[in-house]
């Protein structure tokens, strides 16, 4: 019987280096989100997030280290295996299908069989995607859009989602229901890696955070350790008012 199950990360990045080309942009990375958890991701632009869960979903290519799901090493599986193993991303811009009409957005995954209870919950969780079923998503709003795309996170019924700037250009109302229902879906067990600009927003909802600069793990700790205002100065090289340095 093993001892460590209780802290197997659902999500294990160890040692993880990427590249594009010539260009080395993960470093040696180890991160870990452990069952339930929400993991803040933050850091400057450019320093690699999206790399860092493009190569966790195995979209890049890993030129060394591994990525695990529950302790298993998933390192050479395609994007598809690892979704299936209880991984899942929801990309920067969304990734729906303008064309198409709500519901069938939300269909595109998931097997057939539970098609009905999955639409019941994805409705439930995003009341107004309900009243909008048979529209094209092109026709929602920003926000609506980015609740189909959240909402298709909840099909495969993942251990954990992946989630790439939700709130990217969206209004600051919309932005609250995007974090209420991130916060429902947390509440479920579901565990979440949320990379976010706005730094106060993820630190408020987030157990454990890691800063990335120039693909590598400048701080690690929990949002009691460090405050907003250090992490945009020594971490994200954000002048503040009063003269803050910059890192
Ligand atoms: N497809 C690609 N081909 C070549 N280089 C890329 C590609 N995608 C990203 N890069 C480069 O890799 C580095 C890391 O980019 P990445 O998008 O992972 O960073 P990020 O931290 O998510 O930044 P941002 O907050 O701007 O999205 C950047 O220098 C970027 O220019």
């Amino acid at each position: 019987m093993s001892t460590t199950t209780a802290t197997t990360p659902v999500l294990g990045i160890n040692g993880l280096t990427a590249r594009y080309g010539a260009a080395t942009v993960l470093r040696g990375v180890d991160l870990q989100v452990k069952p339930g958890e929400v993991v803040a991701l933050l850091g400057p632009n450019g320093a690699g997030k999206t790399t860092l869960m493009r190569t966790a979903a195995g979209l890049v290519p890993a030129s060394a280290g591994t990525v695990t799901l529950a302790g298993v090493d998933v390192t050479r599986r395609s994007p598809h295996r690892r979704a299936r193993a209880g991984l899942c991303l929801v990309p920067e811009g969304r990734g729906i299908f303008p064309s198409l009409t709500v519901r069938e957005n939300l269909r595109l995954q998931g097997a057939p069989r539970q098609r009905k209870e999955t639409l019941d919950r994805i409705v439930e969780a995003f009341p107004v995607l309900g009243e909008r079923l048979g529209a094209p998503a092109a026709r929602l709003s920003g926000g609506q859009q980015q609740m189909i795309a959240l909402g298709r996170s909840l099909v495969t019924n993942p251990d954990v989602v992946m989630l790439d700037e939700v709130s990217m250009g969206l209004a600051p109302l919309v932005i609250d229901q995007i974090f209420e229902a991130l916060e429902r879906l947390a509440r479920t067990g579901t565990a979440l890696l949320v990379v976010e600009q706005y730094v106060s927003r993820a630190l408020a909802m987030a157990d454990s955070v890691y800063v990335l600069s120039r693909g590598q793990v400048s701080w690690h700790g929990t949002p009691s350790e460090i405050t907003e205002e250090e992490i945009m100065r020594r971490y994200l090289a954000v002048e503040l008012p009063g003269g803050g340095e910059v890192a």
